[in-house]
């Protein structure tokens, strides 16, 4: 999908929503253990009761590669569910790879190729040979880490280098890059005051922002500092959507959450636009 595509799409659902598919067998309703592919149930419930609200979902690789040969098949028929069901809805292999060059073609050709992401998450700790084989692609995305929404984040990424903190020195130089125009970045809603300094950078670029819902984040913050004319945001929830029930309810009540966060999305745009 271009970026163009995607644009265009939020501004029709007046949603910039990205559920995260971050499914876990202990926590999903148990009546759904009882099918043949339980992950793939769960998410194509969710996926039927949430597409209208949502213009990206976000399967996180781990919790499909946690069970095996099995999970990996779950993910290839949730990915293409999507992509025959809603070919306009934006897709992100959250897989945080990266190694060197030929390696990370390899996972590229897996994640665009093989599987048909429009998106991969990839770390940025190896340099420019690590990233460029992602962004070979035409109409597919590399989202870079940049300033992560965990603790840890303050381990590495605020250290200062050169001047400046790590995660700003990664922002400058990954736009020299080539194909750097595919490049998305991963910044943290939990980290919403250091919004500004990301924008100055990389104005144009738009920001998976995880980290609202169970990790406490503000959307409000997130937008006030972090929106630009593009909307250039995608703000991804998992667990507080696909998990706000267990019961066989589960699909409605993940709606509901859905549609909570679309609504507050809309009159944010409403109130920019
Ligand atoms: O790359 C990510 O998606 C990511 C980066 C980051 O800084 N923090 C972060 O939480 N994530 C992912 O975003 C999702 C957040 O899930 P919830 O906290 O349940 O909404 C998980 O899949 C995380 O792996």
């Amino acid at each position: 999908m271009t970026t163009q595509e995607l644009i265009q799409q939020i501004k029709i659902k007046k949603s910039f929503l990205c559920v995260g598919l971050d499914v876990d067998l202990n926590k999903i309703p148990k009546h759904l253990l009882e099918t043949e592919d339980p992950i793939f149930e769960f998410n194509k419930a969710i996926i039927d009761a949430t597409h209208d609200l949502a213009v990206a979902y976000k399967p996180n690789i781990a919790f499909f590669e946690a069970y095996g040969i099995k999970g990996w098949m779950s993910l290839q028929k949730t990915i293409n569910y999507i992509n025959e069901k809603h070919p306009n809805i934006f897709t992100i292999a959250d897989a945080k790879r990266g190694d060197i060059g030929n390696t990370s073609s390899m996972y590229a050709k897996a994640f665009f190729e093989d599987l048909n992401f429009d998106s991969v998450t990839v770390a940025p700790y190896m340099g420019k040979d690590s990233v460029e084989p992602f962004l070979a692609f035409e109409n597919k995305h590399a989202i870079m880490l940049a300033l992560t929404s965990n603790d840890g984040a303050f381990d590495f990424q605020t250290l200062q280098v050169n001047g400046k903190e790590l995660y700003k020195q990664v922002l400058e130089t990954s736009k020299t890059w080539k194909n750097s125009e595919n490049l998305m970045y991963v910044v943290g809603a939990t980290k919403a005051e250091y919004f500004t300094e990301v924008r100055k950078i990389v104005p144009k670029s738009f920001l998976l922002v995880p980290g609202v819902g169970a990790q406490g984040g503000s959307l409000q913050e997130v937008c006030k500092y972090g929106m630009n004319d593009n909307v250039g945001l995608l703000i991804n929830s998992s667990r507080a959507i696909i998990y706000a029930s267990n019961g066989t309810d589960f699909a409605d009540a993940a709606r509901t959450e859905a549609l909570k966060m679309q609504q507050e999305m809309e009159e944010i745009m409403n109130s920019k636009f």
